[in-house]
């Protein structure tokens, strides 16, 4: 018996856009980004603040392409930086919309996603979802130990690509993807690898406040005595330090760019500078490559690069050459998160997965402290 299409309206907004998307069970029937003026997005003063003016930009855009509303099964969107969650498609409900409101462990335009999503599909009496948020914490406990009491680590990574990845190399394989031990590599704006045990994301760099490689707009770790001396040596204000690590670190710091098409260009060029911080880049994610390899005591079925950087050829060859021995490199560059959330909303909607509930007296709370 054929299944019955379950159309999805898919959210996903980014810091000066929103990108929507509309599918019937796994395939795209309608992406579009709608983006937005930054002098338009700078008068509101929180995140949660635009909501209603994404929201219109959303109904209005569907309802210019003819696309009727009252036809969707569910609503899903990108969630944000919420409590510490295992991975998978939770079910929106009031306590997220409410950490997702004040940004319990932050600030990020992810935050939107859940809200949005939740906000149309109540008003259509149909379920909402967020699927892998970025918070996804599935940390070992041995991971969390840092080895500075006052600090536990904290998982904050690419989970929505890195776990949609995972199940896609997993699949063809010809195995589960529960059933595997993948280092998954996302290499992007940020970068993240996490060692995926049996399903679990058990150890990861926080990618997003200044952990593990540098990335082509984030220093990644550095040496935390000297940038102890440089916070407090009374030259800088928080925020410009913060933005060295976030936004203008890595190739941004070292080459003024973000953009590694340019930095490869850069080094076609002759410009010897370019080319060692471009390989010094692959060096440190082999390496954090290399570390996830420990953690899953050599037993690794295959290392993925996946993300935009993973389109560069010579650079996904320089990182295999460093960890080609450890396991067969999956090259899946790019990232899709609008189709990675429908696959989560869908896997739901036809019973293969229950929702999980985020419930904050539930939560696991795990510290070492
Ligand atoms: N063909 C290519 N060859 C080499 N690098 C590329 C190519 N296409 C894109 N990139 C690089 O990929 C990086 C951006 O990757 P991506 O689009 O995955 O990041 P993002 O979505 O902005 O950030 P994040 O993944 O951290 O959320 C940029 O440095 C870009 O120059
Ligand atoms: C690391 C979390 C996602 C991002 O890059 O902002």
């Amino acid at each position: 018996m054929q299944d019955q299409i379950k159309r999805m309206l898919v959210i996903n907004p980014g810091s000066t856009s929103t990108k929507i998307g509309v599918f019937d069970n796994d395939s795209s029937v309608f992406e579009k980004t709608l983006r937005h003026d930054t002098d338009e997005i700078k008068k509101f003063k929180t995140i949660f603040d635009q909501y209603e003016f994404r929201k219109n930009a959303i109904l209005e855009t569907l309802d210019a392409e003819g696309i009727n509303i009252s036809k969707l099964s569910a609503v899903v969107g990108r969630g944000g930086l919420l409590r510490p969650i295992p991975g998978g498609t939770y079910a929106v409900n009031k306590e997220m919309i409410e950490d997702l409101k004040v940004g319990y462990a932050g600030q990020h335009a992810s935050n939107l996603g859940g809200i949005l999503a939740y906000e149309i599909a109540s008003g259509l009496n149909i379920p909402s979802f967020i699927v892998d948020p970025v918070v996804v914490d599935e940390l070992a406990p041995i991971a969390r130990v840092t080895g500075f009491p006052q600090i536990d680590k904290t998982s904050i990574f690419h989970a929505l690509n890195q776990k949609a990845v995972a199940r896609r190399v997993s699949k063809k394989l010809g195995k589960k993807y529960e059933d595997l031990n993948l280092i998954v590599t996302h290499m992007g704006g940020g970068v993240s690898v996490g060692a995926h045990e049996k399903g679990r994301v058990i150890d990861v760099n926080n990618a997003l406040h200044g952990e593990g490689p540098f990335s082509p707009e984030r220093a990644g770790t550095v040496p935390a005595g000297d940038l102890i001396d440089m916070c407090f040596s009374g030259e800088y204000y928080r925020e410009e330090i913060m933005s060295m690590l976030v936004g203008e670190g890595g190739l941004v710091g070292y080459l003024g760019t973000n953009d590694a098409v340019k930095v490869e260009k850069m080094i076609e060029a002759g410009d010897e500078k370019a080319k060692l911080v471009y390989d010094a880049m692959g060096y440190q994610i082999a390496k954090e490559i290399g570390t996830a390899s420990a953690v899953l005591k050599g037993k690794v079925d295959a290392i993925i690069l996946t993300g935009g950087l993973a389109y560069g050829k010579a650079f996904v060859n320089d990182i295999s050459s460093y960890v080609n021995w450890i396991a067969d490199v999956i090259i899946e560059p790019g990232e899709d998160e609008l189709q990675a959330l429908a696959e989560g909303a869908l896997r739901v909607l036809r019973g293969e997965e229950e929702a999980k509930n985020y419930s904050i007296d539930e939560l696991n709370t795990t510290t070492v402290k």
